[in-house]
């Protein structure tokens, strides 16, 4: 008679999509309490026998004759963040929807750094075991050197040996050695840890090292953020490591971003809402009465209030003693925002973003499972806070794409917060001044309420736009970047003491390294794109992979000595500003200004002051800002925007701008803005100097129902990648083929147009090709179960050998 034993099924970590399934594990009876569905566990997998991660998605008793042959569970390291049900559920839900797998989703759901790091380590158990071949000689030694014992990796790479070597394999089966397994918690990430030097360090330093060792050294104790310290040098990260194994320098925590965003709470008097706001929240309480789940769309022109209305509605979810969210595109973005809750609602907001270090981050998400706060802000992934019992999910800037994850998994945010709104009967409210074309149209059709605020508060009115052609300012002979209107106009702002604001559209302005005599462009080896030049650190990078080098000092073609940086970055506007308007205080705002974490906030506050004339940006500087002393906005560059290859070009177009003239005259000054532009007669432009995004959304969907765009279809994109071209295509090509079969035979009658596989835009990225295909699809269960089996054949014909697949339903940019 044999007892019963506990079988745990469970999904591993690094699993690809195809092979991501249960397996199940023994539980040894002393974890048995621990391992549960949701637990996270470490087991050994494959044919090595390496200790991976895993999630444990199901437990079972069996008997015990049955049990034999399975592995056993090594450790438990968490059995208690993730014991929702609904997040549980989510997981699934993720895996069905977005093509992840289980792992990738419960990673998504916990808080980052809720992960371990495994180590495994090799132990002699029988000193004096006869070796059989020379590589078991060979390690045994070396074993007995250590001590008799040592980290697998590292002994692996000493002996230039695979960590899964058959040597190795045999003693352990002879039982000559153990491996055992550590797992180290990740606390600590890059982006809160500084550098600092030893002072007066005289030892030996490579070039590198000794590069990193001279700029920290004048920064003394305080030393630098480590990713400053990375940038400035274009070293890597283990030649930092290395220095401080060096003793050289040591590598801190710093934890004063905890300041980010400390504010006194009080201060703040709760608003009175304006008619027209205040129907609208009632409206929106009502159905928050209901206990239905609902999806509602606030459509409100820039300033009209919108942020108040929220204040309002979150209120009403916690007298109701439910807890809200409110998700915003970028934290950066919206330091004013989160003043205000803080102020308004003091420790019972929780925020969460990717600017916070590690431990802060499960810090605010156990006090949000203790219930210390209930009301969370944050960015995409917050939108995963383990809150119990949500009366209210709010997206600002619904129509941002950092709502959509480009990685694993990939979700978006919208989709995500319904799915749990209707687990809590809650209400989503979708908010903007330019709806996504898709919110607009599903509005529109009645599937989402749909409330507007189509005037400013307080009778402010929405600027007037001029647009200057530039053609024309060409033809007088302008080669700077600053129209001759625009330059009047900020003159006379400076004159007048008040501020400005100019956005300079990223893509395209770019500068690069130009060879004035054969024309070449300096180019990134890994990556089918040009350097940027980034005068901060004077070096070329790449913004695909990362890569950087100095500045070449002669071209890589010919070997003309004298290359020229041509473009228009946002440090070029600069110079040419202050030549503009001598004594105006500038400040900038771009990626390399704002690469300290408290960069942001502390220039917004200098600018809410008053202590600067003119903030100069890109995107950064578009969208949420408040600031009434603004009367006047310049948009430059923008033409780019509207020569993008995707369906979406002319809605993120309209949006920005319609964004960032929105910044203007919000207090009480009217404002204006200056549009220049190669294209003063495009129709999307001059929808937009009207902020006309009624009509703007009418053609776009007009033109997109012509042509099956979404919203009137869906889009798929099945990414592939990998270092060889063929192999890349060779996938692409079967896995159409595949595709066609399968909607030809078993899943006939679905809709389903494909394209492909071509390359990307860029089309080789860090080594490696990758091609895409497109599908105009159905979102829903059958066609995503057409697309599992398409993946699954293919990888049955073991065609994604060295290839990387993904699915994505969003997919941004590249359509
Ligand atoms: N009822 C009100 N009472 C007092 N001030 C208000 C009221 N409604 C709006 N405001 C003020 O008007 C300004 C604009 O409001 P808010 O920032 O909420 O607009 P918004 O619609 O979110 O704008 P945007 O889309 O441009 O970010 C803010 O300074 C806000 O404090
Ligand atoms: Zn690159």
């Amino acid at each position: 008679m044999s007892a019963a034993k506990r079988i745990a099924t469970v999904a591993v970590d690094g699993a690809a999509f195809y092979f991501d399934r249960g397996y199940s594990y023994l539980v040894p009876d002393e974890l048995a309490p621990q391992v549960r569905r949701g637990a996270r566990v470490t087991v050994p997998f494959g044919r090595g026998g390496r200790v991976r991660s895993a999630l444990v998605l199901s437990c079972e008793d069996r008997d015990a004759c049955d049990c034999t042959g399975y592995k056993t569970i090594a450790t438990v390291y968490d059995s208690e963040l993730c014991d929702s049900p609904e997040l549980l559920d989510l997981i699934d839900y993720l895996k069905e929807s977005t093509f992840c797998t289980w792992y990738d989703a419960a990673k998504a759901i916990l808080p980052a750094g809720a992960g371990v790091h495994i180590r495994e380590y090799l132990q002699l158990t029988a000193p004096d075991t006869a070796p059989r071949s020379e590589t078991e000689a060979r390690v045994l030694d070396c074993l007995a050197a250590q001590g008799g014992r040592a980290e697998l990796r590292a002994l692996c790479r000493q002996l230039e040996l695979e960590p899964g070597d058959r040597a190795i394999a045999e003693l352990l089966r002879r039982g000559a050695l153990l491996k055992t397994a550590e797992n180290r918690r990740r606390y600590v990430s890059d982006q809160a840890t500084s550098i600092a030097a030893t002072a007066g360090f005289s030892g030996k330093l490579t070039a590198k090292q000794q590069q990193l060792y001279q700029l920290l050294a004048p920064c003394g104790n305080t030393g630098m953020p480590l990713r400053a310290a990375l940038y400035q040098t274009g070293v890597t990260r283990s030649v930092a490591d290395r220095l401080v194994r060096a003793g050289a320098a040591r590598y801190f925590e710093q934890y004063d971003y905890k300041e980010v965003f400390t504010v006194e709470s009080g201060g703040e008097q709760p608003v009175q809402l304006t008619c027209a706001q205040q129907q609208i929240a009632a409206d929106i309480r009502g159905r928050m009465d209901s206990g239905s789940w609902g999806c509602d769309l606030l459509y409100g022109v820039t300033g009209s209030g919108k942020t108040v209305v929220f204040v309002d509605l979150i209120r009403h979810a916690l007298e109701q003693g439910r807890q809200a969210m409110l998700l915003v595109p970028e934290i950066s973005l919206t330091p004013q925002v989160i003043t205000r809750f803080k102020k308004l609602f003091g420790q019972r907001v929780a925020v969460i973003h990717s600017a916070l270090s590690v431990g802060q981050r499960l810090s605010e998400y156990r006090r949000i499972r203790q219930k210390e706060a209930d009301i969370v802000i944050g960015t995409r992934s917050a939108v995963f806070a383990p809150l119990e019992n949500i009366g209210l999910i709010v997206l600002d800037e619904e129509q941002e794409s950092s709502y959509h994850s480009d990685s694993a998994p990939r979700y978006h945010a919208r989709d995500v917060a319904c799915w749990r709104a209707r687990r809590h009967g809650a209400q989503v409210v979708l908010a903007s001044a330019t709806p996504s074309i898709d919110t607009y149209y599903r509005a529109k059709k009645g599937e989402i309420a749909l409330y507007q605020l189509p005037a400013r508060y307080a009778g402010a009115q929405l600027p007037q736009v001029q647009m200057v052609d530039m053609r024309a300012e060409m033809a007088a002979g302008a080669v700077e970047d600053l129209s001759r209107p625009l330059r009047r106009e900020l003159q006379k702002n400076l004159q007048a003491g008040k501020q400005s604001i100019l956005l300079l559209n990223r893509r395209g302005y770019h500068t690069s390294a130009t060879c004035p005599t054969c024309g070449a462009v300096a180019k990134c080896p890994h990556c089918d794109i040009p350097l940027t030049y980034h005068r901060a650190n004077g070096r070329l990078m790449c913004h695909y992979c990362g890569y950087s080098a100095p500045m070449a000092t002669c071209c890589d073609n010919c070997g003309e000595p004298h290359l020229r940086l041509l473009g228009a970055g946002t440090q070029k506007l600069e110079d040419e500003l202050e030549k503009a308007l001598p004594g105006a205080r500038i400040l900038r705002m771009d990626t390399d200004t704002t690469a300290s974490k408290n960069a942001h906030r502390t220039f917004l506050e200098a600018f809410s002051r008053g202590e600067y004339d003119v903030l100069v940006g890109t995107q950064m500087v578009a969208k949420g800002l408040d600031f009434p002393g603004v009367t006047l906005v310049g948009v430059l560059g923008i033409d780019n925007l509207l020569a993008g290859t995707s369906y979406q070009s002319y809605e993120r177009c309209f949006s920005l701008v319609t964004q960032v003239v929105g910044r203007g005259g919000r207090g009480a000054d009217a404002g204006r803005a200056i549009l220049q532009t190669f294209d003063p007669k495009n129709r999307v432009l001059q929808l937009a100097a009207k902020q006309d995004y009624d009509t703007f959304a009418t053609e776009e969907l007009q033109a997109r129902r012509y042509l099956l765009y979404p919203p009137y279809c869906h889009m798929a994109m099945f990414s592939l990648s990998a270092t060889q071209r063929e192999s890349c295509l060779q996938a692409g090509r079967a896995l159409m083929e595949i595709l066609g079969q399968l909607a030809t035979g078993e899943y006939a009658g679905l809709p389903l147009r494909l394209m492909g596989p071509t390359p990307f835009l860029v089309e080789r990225v860090g080594d490696r090709y990758r091609y895409k295909i497109i599908a105009k699809c159905r979102k829903d269960a059958r066609t995503r179960q057409l697309f599992r089996t398409a993946i699954l054949q293919l990888a049955e014909q073991k065609k994604l050998f060295g290839v990387r697949l993904a699915v994505d339903f969003w997919p941004q940019g590249e359509i």
